[in-house]
């Protein structure tokens, strides 16, 4: 039998190495668990190596010492060359299989037609009308336009409702009239908007004979096909520099009276007839459908970007040594203290917590599209509460897991070459895209409230709030959990969750009973309303990853994850015990057992740690970081790489000259006085 852990190669750092001997399951069968199938882990990895036997698909040189303009241009150049090679690289009708592609080619920082894939097309998939795929969609998809999503606007992102820009129907010529009548009405942020793209889907606010019908997509051309110039009437610009996420160009626009026929107001659900008449769409928030594609996928992109980083942090943790246990015996591995493993194993546990709740997300996304195809919308909304949890759940705890893996690579975590820094803000920027957290938590919150007006009025409630009808128990049995089984915990959970939404939906009701009216109450309770939507979230979370664990049929697999799971359900548990202990649902004793639970699995998690980062397959390609090396040879590279910095090009820069040198003569001078 071979090695368990597949990334074992001779030549390695020993310190590695040796971590790799102790793993206890195969890792590329575990990478099947995180990419849900062999088939498709396999894929990944022969993906990775055709893109290694292609040279122009190198980095040029490492992204950090790129300027702007060199990433831009670096995100582009790699674009062309893989357009010609796409169809022998991948299934272009396989979403995995590209993220995995551009991953490793481009990386996260971005390119030309990262909303090109990511929202125009899904958009035109779902609301463009038969003769309109036939103009855009097909077009879009062989690459001869690109386009985006323009929604945001300078004053406006999070309600939708207030959107400035205007598209009025012109009954006379049959078209519509766009216009942007104020500096905050401009779309301000949409990616790729700035200087790539030559269409975009825009979000404005329709109006018919004075009426205002709230946000509706219309297709604009933006740029000249040919020479790329903005075509008249329309100003078009990027935003300048962001915290990351530099390699794409987030655009502003401005529509000065545009005029664009009517047909090109996307039909599928909803219509304009010639004479002005509107048609209703099944239901009123389809036109959302882009958002709610792009956040049903964001759980997946987030315990990437978290996995990434732990595979750095780890790796980094296993080759590092500094200081003694024991003092009669060499320097320790980071990775041996304490306090290392629980700031880094609990964010193992959760990047593949949010894996699998991601699979369940896409397998009811999937659903709700193919239902929304022939009209049906029953499910629309139990989608749209889900991933708004979780998209705002998610990526926090995403954040705070990035960040705890840099800082535990000590000084090296703040250099770029770790890369951690920029991962970090390229993951951050999902607090804020597809609905800002907050916001996204109060729209799960409705529908935490309703659930809850459903149970007070002595009516069963299903589904994902099922809980709240179900029974509870006044004291939690977590300490009675027979070894392996985790239906304690998880009624645990449920009872923290529905003590939260009951007490929230309690506080909304009095102030509603006391004549408030319900935006002033439901604001005076969002804090309460919030945490209800993160706990009924963090329940799903850790259900999902029971589910899993529960559906394995590998024994080590099952095992390995097995300890995951006991290591997640204790960190999140005393995460929030807080709410458990206000009510005695837990006592002091239980808190004492969970603890020991936790520093149990910390222990039993040691072992493999490097094979559970290892499992997620990333190659040294697409994590671009020295630290995360896969052959544990950090030291060496890390002085190759300072070799990059252009301050190194002389051995005396022109500022020394400049200032520094008058700065220290004239010091000089002034002490000999
Ligand atoms: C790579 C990165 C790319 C990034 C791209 C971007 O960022 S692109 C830009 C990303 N930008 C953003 O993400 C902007 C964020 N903002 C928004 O999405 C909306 O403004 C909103 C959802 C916050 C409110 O919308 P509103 O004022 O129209 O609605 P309301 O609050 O009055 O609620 C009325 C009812 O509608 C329901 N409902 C709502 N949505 C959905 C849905 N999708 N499905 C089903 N149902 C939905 C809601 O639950 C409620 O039901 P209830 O309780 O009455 O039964
Ligand atoms: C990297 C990146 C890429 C993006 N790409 C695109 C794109 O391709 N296309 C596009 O159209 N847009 C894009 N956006 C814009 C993005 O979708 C919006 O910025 C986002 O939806 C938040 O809206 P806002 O900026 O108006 O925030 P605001 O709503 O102004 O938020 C500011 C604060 O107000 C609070 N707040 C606002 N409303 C409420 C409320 N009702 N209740 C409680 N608190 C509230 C928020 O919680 C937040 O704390 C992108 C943004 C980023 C950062």
């Amino acid at each position: 039998m071979g090695n368990l852990n597949k990334e074992i190669r001779d030549g390695d750092h020993p310190d590695i190495t040796e971590e790799r001997l102790k793993s206890t399951f195969d890792t590329h069968k575990m990478a099947a668990q995180i990419y849900n199938s062999q088939r498709a882990a396999d894929r990944r990895n022969e993906i990775t190596s055709a893109v290694l036997k292609i040279p122009e698909l190198q980095d040029i040189k490492p992204l950090p010492f790129l300027s702007r303009e060199e990433k831009v241009e670096e995100a582009a150049r790699k674009i062309g060359i893989l357009s010609e090679h796409l169809y022998d690289l991948v299934n272009v009708n396989d979403g995995a299989e590209l993220y995995h592609l551009n991953n490793v080619v481009i990386g996260g920082e971005g390119n030309p037609l990262a909303l090109h894939g990511v929202m125009f097309i899904p958009v035109l998939q779902a609301q463009a009308t038969d003769e309109q795929k036939k103009k855009w969609l097909y077009r879009a998809m062989k690459r001869e336009i690109i386009g985006t999503y323009a929604q945001t606007e300078m004053g406006h992102g999070s309600n939708l409702r207030k959107l400035e820009t205007t598209a009025t129907y012109d009954k006379a010529t049959e078209e519509f009239v766009l216009n942007s009548p104020t500096t905050t009405s401009m779309k301000w942020w949409p990616g790729n908007l700035g200087k790539s793209t030559n269409y975009a889907v825009v979000v404005a606010t329709l109006i018919i004979n004075e009426k205002d019908y709230g946000p509706h997509s219309f297709m604009v051309q933006l740029r000249d096909e040919n020479t790329h110039k903005p075509l008249p009437n329309i100003e078009v610009g990027d935003i300048g520099p962001k915290m990351a996420y530099n390699a794409t160009d987030n655009g502003f626009l401005k529509l000065n009276h545009l005029r664009i026929p009517r047909t090109n107001m996307l039909m599928k659900h909803v219509k304009v007839e010639k004479d002005g008449t509107y048609i209703k769409p099944p239901h009123a928030k389809m036109s959302y459908s882009a958002m709610v594609h792009v956040r049903a996928h964001m759980n997946n992109t987030m315990a990437y970007f978290l996995a990434s980083s732990l595979t750095i942090a780890v790796r980094y943790s296993s080759i590092r040594r500094q200081g003694h246990i024991n003092p009669k015996e060499p320097e320790v591995k980071v990775l041996e203290y304490q306090t290392q493993q629980h700031r880094l194993f609990p964010h193992i546990a959760r990047a593949y917590a949010f894996s699998f709740a991601g699979a369940e997300t896409v397998r009811l996304y999937e659903k709700v599209k193919k239902d929304m195809e022939s009209g049906e919308t029953e499910l629309m909304a139990d989608l749209h509460a889900l991933t708004s949890g979780l998209k705002s759940v998610v990526t926090y705890l995403t954040m705070q897991g990035i960040e705890q893996a840099r800082q535990s690579c000590g000084g090296h975590g703040y250099s770029m070459a770790s890369y951690i820094s920029e991962i970090y803000g390229i993951a951050i920027g999902g607090c804020t895209y597809e609905g800002e957290n907050m916001v996204m938590l109060l729209q799960l919150a409705r529908y935490l409230m309703k659930a809850a007006k459903a149970v007070k009025e002595g009516k069963k409630v299903e589904g994902l709030v099922g809980y709240l009808s179900a029974p509870d128990n006044r004291h939690s049995l977590i300490d009675r959990t027979p070894e392996k089984s985790y239906d304690t915990y998880l009624k645990t959970f449920e009872h923290i969750a529905r003590q939260q939404i009951f007490r929230a939906f309690d506080k909304l009701e009095k102030m509603l009973t006391s004549g408030l009216p319900h935006s002033e109450a439901w604001n005076k309770c969002s804090v309460e309303l919030t945490r209800a939507s993160r706990l009924h979230t963090r329940l799903f979370i850790a259900q999902a990853f029971a589910r899993r664990v529960h559906d394995v049929v590998d024994f080590h697999i099952k095992e390995a994850l097995d300890d995951l799971l006991h290591l997640h359900l204790n960190y999140e548990l005393l995460d929030v015990a807080s709410y458990a202990l206000e009510d005695g649902h837990l006592c002091g004793e239980q808190m004492n057992f969970i603890r020991s639970e936790l520093y149990r699995s910390l222990g039993k998690i040691r072992p493999n740690a490097v094979s559970y980062v290892d499992a997620w397959e990333l190659s040294d390609m697409e994590l671009r970081s020295v630290l995360g090396r896969r052959d544990g040879h950090v030291y060496e590279n890390l002085y190759k790489w300072a070799q990059n910095s252009s301050l190194n090009r002389t051995d005396v820069l022109p500022v020394f000259e400049k200032y520094l040198k008058p700065l220290m003569m004239s010091a000089r001078k002034n002490s000999k006085l």
